[in-house]
């Protein structure tokens, strides 16, 4: 199989899809390997570093695009992309269709094979999910803590205080990936720290694994509320796999927060869980403040420590990469379950749940298409 590795061009996406070792990888199992000119660069991958691994460098992306089989990336495709996709060409990337229906349309117009990272499956994980999400989490409290500083609009708090002075109240909403990894680094920076969860499993396990040092609470509307307002920084982390985001947080609740507190929302790569969150924003201008609160909406955090995060995401990404160019797609998926739940849209059609529900678009399930 051709793989294509496109170069990211959203703003501040310095993250890449293969390093060099995945290069030699795919080499070494029979594939050409096309990288687009200095995608790795951001990374800290030359193109040289490729070209040693067995790869092939490509200026021009069009031509990348025309030429490759599968175009692995790491963000959805943005505008400027839309129109290099040809009928038929798998893509193997972040997706979160949901809340994108110009995307959507765009790939089923082009009829591309959509594999989205984020809805693949394991063991009831999501396996290609979670590191970025183990990097979003430990960064929202390093942002948030940044956020709450006088000079970037904060309220002048440090969120582990200091003896005689109290320390920051945390409040995280879904307790999952990203807030676990947020409680580990606001507890190691000395916050108070609450997690909200709808799953009692899983406020059990918290409660077990920080040892009784987070304070638990069950989610409901009324539960949200009364923490929303104690928080100093509040972290959206909450996710329907697949689906939009859950509005959870009312711009009622945000009003009641204290002038220089500070929303960071992880959950704005799928639509966000903040009422008064209504823009996605850019690592180069991550804030806006509405209400006296400082938001932070930045949907491709790990960007921004692309070192960490490429070697973090493409430990996961590449066998799933080499399964797919080894048998084929469709086989690929037929013998991997967990795999096929990635597939969200096939020849025009929409064939992941959550994503024909956002879209009032029909459903074909993916079984229908494998089998
Ligand atoms: N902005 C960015 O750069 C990044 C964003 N993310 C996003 O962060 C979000 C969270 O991801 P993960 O932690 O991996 O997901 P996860 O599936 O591990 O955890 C989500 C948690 O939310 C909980 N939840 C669902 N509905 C809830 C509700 N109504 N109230 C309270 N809790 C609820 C679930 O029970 C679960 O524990 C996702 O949207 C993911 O795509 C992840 C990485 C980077
Ligand atoms: C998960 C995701 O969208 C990201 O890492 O950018």
């Amino acid at each position: 199989m051709i793989i294509g590795v496109a170069k990211e061009i959203k703003n501040n996406e310095n993250r890449v899809a293969l390093t060099p070792a995945g290069t030699e990888a795919l080499k070494k199992a029979g594939h050409t390997v096309l990288v687009e000119q200095s995608a790795g660069i951001g990374s800290g991958f030359s193109d040289e570093s490729y070209i040693q691994a067995g790869g092939e460098i490509i200026a021009d992306k069009k031509a990348l695009f025309d030429k490759s089989d599968m175009i692995i990336k790491v963000k959805e495709p943005l505008a400027p992309e839309y129109d290099l996709f040809h009928e038929g060409q798998i893509l193997f990337t972040y997706l979160h269709l949901a809340p994108e229906p110009e995307l959507t349309k765009a790939l089923l117009d082009k009829k591309v094979v959509g594999i989205a990272y984020e809805t693949i499956e394991r063991n009831h994980t999501l396996p290609l999910l979670f590191p970025m999400s183990e990097v979003a989490g430990r960064m929202s409290v390093q942002v948030g803590a940044h956020c709450l500083e006088k000079p970037f609009g904060g309220k002048g708090v440090l969120l582990g205080g200091v003896p005689g002075v109290e320390s920051a109240q945390v409040v995280i909403i879904g307790g999952g990936i990203v807030g676990t990894n947020a409680a580990k680094m606001a507890l190691g920076m000395g916050a108070r720290v609450t997690i909200i969860d709808k799953c009692v499993d899983r406020l059990v396990y918290l409660d077990d694994i920080f040892g009784g040092r987070v304070t638990t609470v069950m989610s409901n509307s009324y539960n949200i509320a009364n923490w929303v307002k104690k928080a100093d920084l509040l972290i959206g982390a909450v996710l329907l796999p697949g689906a939009k985001a859950p509005q959870l947080v009312s711009e009622e609740m945000v009003k009641s927060m204290e002038p220089g507190s500070v929303i960071v929302d992880v959950a704005i790569d799928q639509g966000g869980s903040v009422e008064t969150i209504d823009r996605v924003t850019t690592h180069d201008n991550p804030t806006f403040v509405k209400h006296g609160v400082v938001h932070y909406s930045v949907a491709n955090m790990p960007g921004a420590v692309a070192r960490t995060s490429t070697f973090a995401l493409t430990n996961s990404t590449l066998e799933y990469a080499l399964q797919i160019a080894n048998k084929g797609w469709k086989a690929a998926l037929q013998a991997d379950p967990g795999l096929a739940k990635g597939l969200n849209v096939y020849d025009g059609k929409v064939t992941f749940q959550g994503v024909a529900e956002a879209h009032n678009l029909p459903y074909v399930p993916v079984e229908k298409i494998l089998f």
